[in-house]
């Protein structure tokens, strides 16, 4: 979209122009290299649910860590509650943004610590070990959930386990919370009171929401914008309701549309440069096309050696992530 999702509502998360390249071993960007996130512009005001939306590897992830405070990136470029969420780490531990993804499913913040949520403990002693929260909303969210207190993590199924992590995810009332797929092993009961809760949410505290999925499940009504990205640029950032203007078809045939009219173009590139002896791909590192550049997902200062043998692999040092 560039231009602001209009309203007389509060700004709550403000990107402008972002750009972002993974970083290589010594911490910049490997020269060459093309920018993941290229010129990336959104707003979003209090009460918005958004959609986001995007093929495979188109940068989705990447967007919701960088809005998290996981990726540094320009303190001008992203703010969230007028804020730099990699900057200003009260943020995220004040319980204002909330970012639920893909590391967090499996460890969960408990007093204090990560640990993980296949741990022999009970489902009660991982709800109540996060202090300071309403106890009213607590149990809305366990009731919300459909959580049984005397589970046993260790023993727990995936989508069990899933409640827990969700419930304590949402314990603190965020304003802005960003969800990376979360409810891929939810039942659809489980799944269907979710969406409903996080809607009250919006329409009732005015937080704001951004959610990355594949799954378009019970998603028809539920979100107020829709953004797409292509290779790690914006392409639409409506409200839905302009979305159902432009198509009659369902949310998820919709999306299908986008995304095979976005496969299609990228393989008539790729016979274009090879038709003309480049290489197919245009992404490349030094000039080298079969080189990428590769996060290995270690925060810096824990891992201390690059791995043998991996020529083709630029490997990066992870010092300006956060796990
Ligand atoms: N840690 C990393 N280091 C280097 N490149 C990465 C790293 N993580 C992701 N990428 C690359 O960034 C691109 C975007 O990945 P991202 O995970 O943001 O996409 P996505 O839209 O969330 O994809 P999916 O729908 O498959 O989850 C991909 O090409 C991926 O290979």
């Amino acid at each position: 979209m560039g231009e602001a999702i209009a309203s007389e509502r509060s700004t709550t998360v403000e990107i402008k122009g972002l750009s972002f390249t993974y970083p290589g071993i010594d911490g910049h960007p490997p020269p060459g290299s093309v920018p993941l996130i290229d010129g990336l512009s959104l707003t979003l005001r209090a009460g918005d649910r958004c959609l986001l939306v995007g093929s495979n590897g188109a940068g989705k992830t990447t967007i919701l860590k960088i809005i998290g405070g996981k990726h540094m990136v320009g303190p001008e470029m992203v703010r969230v509650l007028g804020r730099s969420a990699f900057h200003d780490t009260a943020l995220t531990s004040s319980g204002d943004l909330s970012y639920l993804g893909g590391e967090w499913r499996r460890d969960v913040a408990f007093a204090g610590f990560e640990v993980s949520i296949q741990m022999d403990i009970s489902a009660k002693k991982m709800i109540y070990g996060v202090s300071g929260v309403d106890p009213q909303r607590r149990d809305e969210l366990i009731k919300v959930l459909d959580i049984d207190l005397s589970w046993r993590m260790h023993k727990a199924s995936d989508g069990q386990r899933r409640r827990v992590q969700i419930c304590m995810g949402l314990l603190k009332p965020f304003r802005v919370l960003l969800l990376d797929e979360i409810t891929v092993d939810l039942d659809v009961l489980a799944r269907a009171n979710l969406l409903k809760y996080l809607t009250k949410e919006c329409e009732e505290r005015g937080a704001t929401i951004i959610y990355a999925t594949h799954i378009f499940d019970g998603l028809e009504a539920w979100p107020t914008h829709i953004v797409y990205v292509a290779q790690g640029k914006l392409q639409l950032a409506l409200p839905l309701e302009k979305v159902k203007e432009m198509s009659n078809l369902s949310l998820m045939r919709t999306v299908e549309s986008w995304l095979r009219k976005e496969r299609d173009e990228v393989r008539t590139r790729r016979m274009v440069r090879k038709a003309n002896g480049l290489g197919e791909y245009e992404k490349s590192v030094e000039g080298n096309p079969a080189k990428r550049v590769v996060n290995n997902g270690w925060a810096a200062g824990r891992l201390h050696s690059t791995l043998a043998g991996e020529e083709n692999f630029v490997f990066s040092s992870n010092s300006v992530l956060r796990q």
